[in-house]
Parts: structure tokens; sequence; C-alpha cells
């Protein structure tokens, strides 16, 4: 009673004079920008916009009647309307283009539309259309989406990052451009990458859009080609160094937790190494996708592919086409799983060869071997030293066959040849974003392994017709998991995402295949059952982080699976359900919100005036 009162108070307060002058006041302390003010009117930064799907009703609640075209329509109209619009569209950069005008004109029906057609959609808003879409983007940009930081604003983050014009971020989603998929540097045209990687965010684990913030750092880029093009439009210069960029980073973490407390965010396609995950795993909400999340994901597809070919942990002997921190890094859960299969870490490591451009990584190389490289180095070698994947296939004969080196068609016929001579099924995983740079194709897996290969990239085939049977190719991409850890980590409000968190969303993604799915030969669960995929990954994450006491959401701790679930499931954003009194809703309280913070400030102002 005592609270409703003094928020009436509070309320009355505001009315009766204090509301004109508050904004002032608010922006001179500096407690919150004036652009953040309540104001009545539909406001396109902070709301969905006008929708023909409201009714009448709605529309004048919202104050958007008359905004719209008169007839209010079904969602299947409206997606009927959307997919002749898309399906007319030549290129598929076109269609990119438009499902982004989508998003931005009308964000619940882009991903009602999203949800009701994912497989055919996801390809077209992510991998791998969204490479090209990078390689473009300083030609196709339109409109602004999400927050570009440059070099030039150090000092000045946290007050940048306060232009964000939606009040409440949750999760970001941050690249520097320097390693974007397998395409290399592309400066701030990376910036479709933290945007796609949210849109699936939303996608997949019902993150609302609002809360999340695609974020890119304009460092520069050594990109000749951008460098020299006109239409570029990130920062001209080259990139600033490891060490300034460290600097900045450290900067960007504290004004990031400064403006939104506890965000969880997501590092996203930055060059190898990657020493800031070490530097913050254990101080900040963060992970980074390419190393931990591709880990968990392949790690799901080698516990599948394993259980299908009823090989042991202790016969694997996997080859690693590419050396990189994403490599270690998917060798490294790999690892712990093995171990936990009962070999000794020194067992485990073991299985694994490792290839870079200079050939077979042995301790005796000759070389000096980057840091993330040396806990898989050979030293059972006698000195062999081999150079080409060839002649480490005889020499390794393998049971696993990873690619992760972004050199299209390495594994040519004779190589697949090869390990379909060694194995019955032979387990080869091109893992190589986008597709244009994946180590082999599913029709190549099948065709030269006579269909007996285990198969799982990264970007997305299409089914294959081999000796009259459908063969179905699973993609093993980081979608699985990292939305339901992102989900985790925002629900259970973890001071910190560790490896075991990361270790649980492996295994609770391969649980979650279906027993008419793993019989078909799939490795993964069907992706149009994302949404029940993160669910199983949220809740086991969870589980996790209570487990290792990171979380800081009591309310979770007491409940049993099935009420953890479906808690989860009810904090899912749900495009199905917004018919803009929801928007309303939240509108009302967010100025309510707003007006108490403002009348409380005011409050604070004339007590403090007092004394
Ligand atoms: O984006 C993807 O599809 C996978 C990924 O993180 C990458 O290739 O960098
Ligand atoms: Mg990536």
């Amino acid at each position: 009673m005592a609270g409703f009162l003094s928020l009436r108070f509070l309320r009355d307060a505001i009315r009766s004079t204090q509301l004109k002058s508050a904004p002032r006041a608010l922006a001179r302390s500096g407690t919150m920008a004036p652009a953040s003010m309540s104001r009545r009117r539909y406001n396109s930064s902070i709301h969905a916009p006008p929708d023909t799907s409201h009714s009448i009703e709605a529309r004048k609640a919202l104050r958007t009647h008359g905004l719209v075209p008169p007839v209010v329509e079904s969602y299947e109209l409206q997606a009927q309307r959307c997919m002749k619009q898309l399906n007319a569209k030549a290129s598929n950069i076109e269609k990119y283009n438009y499902l982004s005008h989508l998003r931005n004109s009308n964000v619940h029906l882009f991903y009602r539309l999203v949800l009701d057609n994912f497989t055919t959609l996801t390809p077209l808003i992510y991998t791998p259309v969204v490479g090209e879409a990078c390689l473009k983007w300083s030609e196709i940009y339109r409109q602004p989406e999400g927050m570009y930081l440059s070099y030039s604003d150090r000092g000045n983050l946290k007050e940048i990052l306060q232009n964000w014009p939606k009040p409440n971020v949750e999760l970001t989603v941050v690249t520097d451009g320097s390693r974007i998929l397998g395409l290399g540097d592309l400066g701030i045209n990376g910036m479709g990458i933290p945007v796609g990687k949210l849109a699936l965010y939303t996608g997949c684990a019902g993150i609302r859009p609002e809360v999340s913030l695609p974020l890119t750092l304009d460092l520069g880029t050594n990109n000749e080609g951008l460098l020299n093009d006109p239409l570029y439009m990130g920062t001209r210069m080259k990139r600033v160094s490891e060490e300034e960029e460290g600097k900045f980073l450290d900067e960007l973490m504290v004004a990031l937790n400064e403006v939104w407390p506890g965000i969880v965010v997501q590092f996203e396609d930055f060059k190898n190494p990657f020493p800031a995950l070490e530097k913050y795993q254990h101080k900040y909400s963060c992970f980074n996708d390419d190393i931990q999340g591709t880990g968990a994901v392949v790690l799901a597809g080698i516990i599948s592919a394993l259980k299908s070919s009823g090989l042991k942990a202790k016969d694997q002997r996997a080859v690693f086409m590419g050396a990189g921190s994403a490599g270690t890094g998917v060798a490294k859960q790999i690892v712990e799983y093995y171990m936990k299969e009962g070999l000794s870490e020194d067992e485990a490591r073991k299985a694994f060869w490792f290839v870079d451009t200079k050939g077979m990584i042995t301790n005796d190389r000759g070389d000096k071997l980057a840091e993330h490289k040396k806990y898989f180095a050979r030293d059972d070698n006698n000195g062999l030293q081999l150079k080409s994947l060839p002649e480490i296939v005889d020499y390794v004969k393998p049971t696993i066959l990873m690619g992760l080196s972004t050199i299209r068609g390495i594994f040519d016929e004779p190589l697949l040849n090869k390990m379909a001579k060694l194995n019955k099924n032979p387990i080869i995983f091109p893992l190589s974003n986008p597709s244009s740079n994946a180590e082999c194709t599913f029709e190549e897996a099948v065709k030269y392994t006579d269909g007996r290969a285990l198969f799982a990239s990264g970007s997305p085939f299409q089914d294959y017709v081999y000796k009259g049977k459908v063969m179905k190719p699973s993609q093993g991409n980081n979608m699985y998991v990292f939305p339901g850890i992102g989900l985790a980590a925002i629900l259970s409000k973890a001071k910190h995402i560790s490896q075991e968190m990361i270790y649980a969303s492996a295994t609770a993604l391969s649980s979650t295949l279906l027993p008419e799915e793993f019989a078909s030969g799939m490795l993964y669960p069907s992706l149009d059952r994302i949404r029940e995929v993160s669910v199983i990954v949220a809740r086991d994450v969870i589980r996790t982080a209570q487990r290792e006491k990171l979380d800081r959401e009591p309310v979770l701790r007491d409940m049993n699976d099935a009420q953890l679930e479906a808690w989860i499931k009810e904090r899912m954003y749900d495009p199905r359900k917004e018919d803009g009194y929801l928007e309303l809703m939240r509108e009302r309280n967010e100025e309510l919100k707003r007006e108490v913070e403002i009348a409380s400030f005011e409050v604070r102002e004339k007590l403090s005036a007092k004394l």
C-alpha cells in the first residue's frame, strides 16, 4: 500500500508542475539524455510501427490510426504479400535487402514470417547470404541498424552508447570485422554479422528484438579494396595494433556494463588469436561464439556421429584442417567429452592432428607455434614433418575429418575416397562459412564416400538424391546453441559464462535429437524445432550456472525441470501474440517507469536543496 501511495504521489507531482523542467534538469545532471524522455505520441525509435493487422481500436489507442491503409488484415494475407514480393526478387542480395527492410518496418511480421519459414528464410538472413551482404555492406546500405564505435571515439564510449534509442539492452553481439565468416577483414562491413546473429537470437530463442544491440567496432581495416572504395563507410585507416584494440575493448566492456549492468556480450568474428576471452570470461557475462559456440555445436554432432557409427571415443582419430582458435576450441571441447568417456587427458589430446598452412603441427617443426596451437602439437612424429593433407591422412588414418580452413574443395574426390576406404562411416565436417568456402559440398561428400559419410557443414546445403535415395545434410551451425546460451545467461542473470555452461549446451543439444531423426542419419535436430531445442539448451545451461553458483536469479533455483522449461517458454518473445495492445501496455509501462524516475529525481533534488 505504501508503495502504491508513493507511486501516486510521484505521478501527481510530475503531472502538476515539474514535467517540463525535468528533462533539462536530468540532462544537466547526466542521469538521462533528453532523447529518452517520455513522449506520448508514436515514436518509431521505441515502438513497433503501425501495422495493418492491428484492429482499429488498437490503432486508436496507439495513436497510429490513419498511418496505414484502412484495411485490417489477417497475418495470412500479410504473409502472402510478403512472400510474393520476396519471391519476385531476382537475386539473393535483393531478397536480403527486402527482408532487412521488413525487419525495420514491421518487426513482428518479419519474425512471424521467419518462424513460419525457418529453413527457407535463415539462409537469406544469415549464412550464406549474409556473407555476400557483408562483402557489399557499404554499397547496399539503406538504413541505420546497430551501433558503430570508432577508434576516435575512445574515451567517450559510455556517452555514445547512451545514444542508443532503446531504453533497455540485455544482449549485444559485437564484432571488429577483422575476420568475417571465412571472408577475411571486412572492416565495418561486418555489421551484417551482429545484425544477423541477433535476428537468429530472436528467431531461435525468443529474445525480444528491442533488448538486443548489434555492435560493430570501427578500428580500421587492412583490406586494401575497402580502403580504396569510395563507398566504404568505415574510417579509412589501417587497423589499430592489438594493444590499442585491447585498451579499446577494456573501455568498451566497462562502458557496456555501466550503461546496461550485467549485459550479455557475444564476441563474433574477431581474427585469431582472441586473447580478450581469457581476459574477460571470469569478469563479465560474455562468450566467444566462434571458439565456444562452434565447439559446442561440433561436439554435439560428434556425440551423435559416434552413437550412429557405434564407435567408441577411444578409437577416434581426428584430422583438423585449419588450426585457428575456433579449431582448437572445437577440439578442446571434444577432449572434455572423451575424458568424460573414460580417456585420460593425454589420450584424449593425442586423438587430434592439426594441419595449418605449413603442414602437420608438431613440436619440432622448427617454427614458433602460436600459443593456442601448442596444446595439440604432436611430439610422437619421430622427426617426420608432413606437408600435404593427403599425406597426413595416409599417415593418421583418421576416422574424423574436420574442416576449418576456409579452403573450398580441399576435401576433394581422392581424399574423400580415401576416407571411405578407411572407414565404414567416415565423419566429414566441412565447417567453413559461407558455403562458397566449404571444404566440400554435401553432394561431393555423398558421392565420393558412396553415401556413407556422416556429414555436417557450417552453412546449409540442399538435399541430394543418391542412388534413388534422398540424402539430408546436417547443418552444424552455431545457431543451435548460442541463442540458448545467451537466453540462459539473461534469464539466470549469470555473473559469467563458464566453460561448463558451454559444455552443457552441447550435451543438451545432442539430447534433443529424436529417435526418428537419428535413424534417418541426421546428426542434429530439425531446424523447424529450433525453439524447442533452445529451451532445452537454456534449461541445461541455467542448471549448470546454478551448480556453479554463477546465477543471480534465485526464483529459478526451486523449480523442477518441467517448471523451468515452462518458465523459459513463457518468457520467449512470440510475434504471434503481438496485436498492438501488448505494444501499448509496454509503452505505458515504459512511460510510468520514466515518470517515476523523473519524479524521484525531482524529489531527491528538492531534498538535497533543503538539506
Ligand atoms: O556465422 C556462422 O554461421 C558461423 C560462424 O560464427 C562463423 O563462421 O564465423
Ligand atoms: Mg562467427
